[in-house]
């Protein structure tokens, strides 16, 4: 695990292109900002090639588009693979809205993502393996996750995240899981998008994606984690305010000193 990435992040403070949704879009740029990347947004397709081209990587949230910002998602997925930038993909809620499912798998006919992150829910629709989604969380199921996840990454060629209490992080056959974590990130909606972006931000300095992914997991989970035992019943929202300050002042020592991986 190449906890170090984050230092490198810092130094190099990459340019993370994300296409967001309305509902959490603060936590994503601030969140990259105070990790100590870059956000910029864009809702506008003119502008797909310029925003790509000075970005490090992109992240395409499908939270909550229109039908014109699904053509400013299908064009920035086309530049982003023209320009061998770094796309990860959040297919929000795919487990538990058809129409959104149908949008998602035709998406991913005209461009490749290199890092899938989604909850047992969505990553479960987009393996067609059966699961109770449950809206924006990840529901219940009693399929295996590790099987899960290596369905939909052999699936769909890419690295893909299930994240949950413990996240399962594979490119199809390599596997790693990170433990650490907090139930507080359960009472935060938009603390998946973060992860998301925060994985695009990692994967701007890291060309081996499946490292960069996690990271990204194991920085994130175990930021949370000291901010949830810094001060005894945290509620959510302290919590959120905390993990700002965690993501922007917790050091690559103190994520070590606690890390949970296998
Ligand atoms: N019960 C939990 N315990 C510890 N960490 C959790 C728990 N649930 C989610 N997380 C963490 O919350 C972050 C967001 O993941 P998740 O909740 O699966 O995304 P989403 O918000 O898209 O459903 C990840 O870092 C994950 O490890
Ligand atoms: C509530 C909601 N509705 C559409 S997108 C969204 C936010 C989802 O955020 P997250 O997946 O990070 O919890
Ligand atoms: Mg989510």
């Amino acid at each position: 695990m190449k906890v170090d990435l984050l230092d490198t992040l810092r130094h190099q403070n990459p340019i993370v292109f994300n296409i967001s949704n309305f509902v959490t879009v603060q936590d994503v740029a601030n969140g990259l900002n105070a990790l100590g990347a870059s956000p910029i947004m864009s809702e506008e397709v003119a502008e797909a090639e310029e925003m790509v081209g000075l970005s490090s990587a992109v992240c395409l949230n499908l939270g909550a588009f229109t039908q014109t910002q699904v053509e400013q998602i299908r064009k920035v997925g086309e530049v982003a693979n023209q320009q061998h930038k770094p796309l990860v993909i959040d297919p929000v809620a795919v487990g538990a809205v058809a129409y959104r499912k149908m949008i998602a798998n035709n998406l991913l006919t005209h461009f490749h993502p290199d890092v899938i992150r989604g909850n047992a829910g969505e990553i479960a629709a987009l393996a067609d393996v059966d699961w109770q989604a449950k809206g924006i969380d990840a529901g219940e199921g009693t399929g295996d996750l590790v099987a899960i996840a290596q369905a939909c990454a052999q699936k769909l060629k890419c690295v893909v995240i299930l994240s949950g209490p413990t996240d399962v992080i594979t490119d199809g056959t390599r596997v790693v899981k990170v433990m650490n974590g907090t139930p507080l990130f359960q009472v935060h909606v938009g603390s998946g998008d973060m992860l998301s972006s925060i994985v695009a931000a990692f994967c701007a300095v890291e060309a081996d994606y499946f490292e960069a992914a996690q990271t990204a997991c194991l920085v994130f989970a175990a930021i949370g984690e000291r901010v949830a035992q810094a001060t005894p019943n945290l509620g959510a929202g302290s919590f959120s305010v905390q993990l700002m300050d965690g993501l922007q002042l917790t050091t690559t020592a103190q994520i070590n000193a606690i890390a949970a991986y296998q």
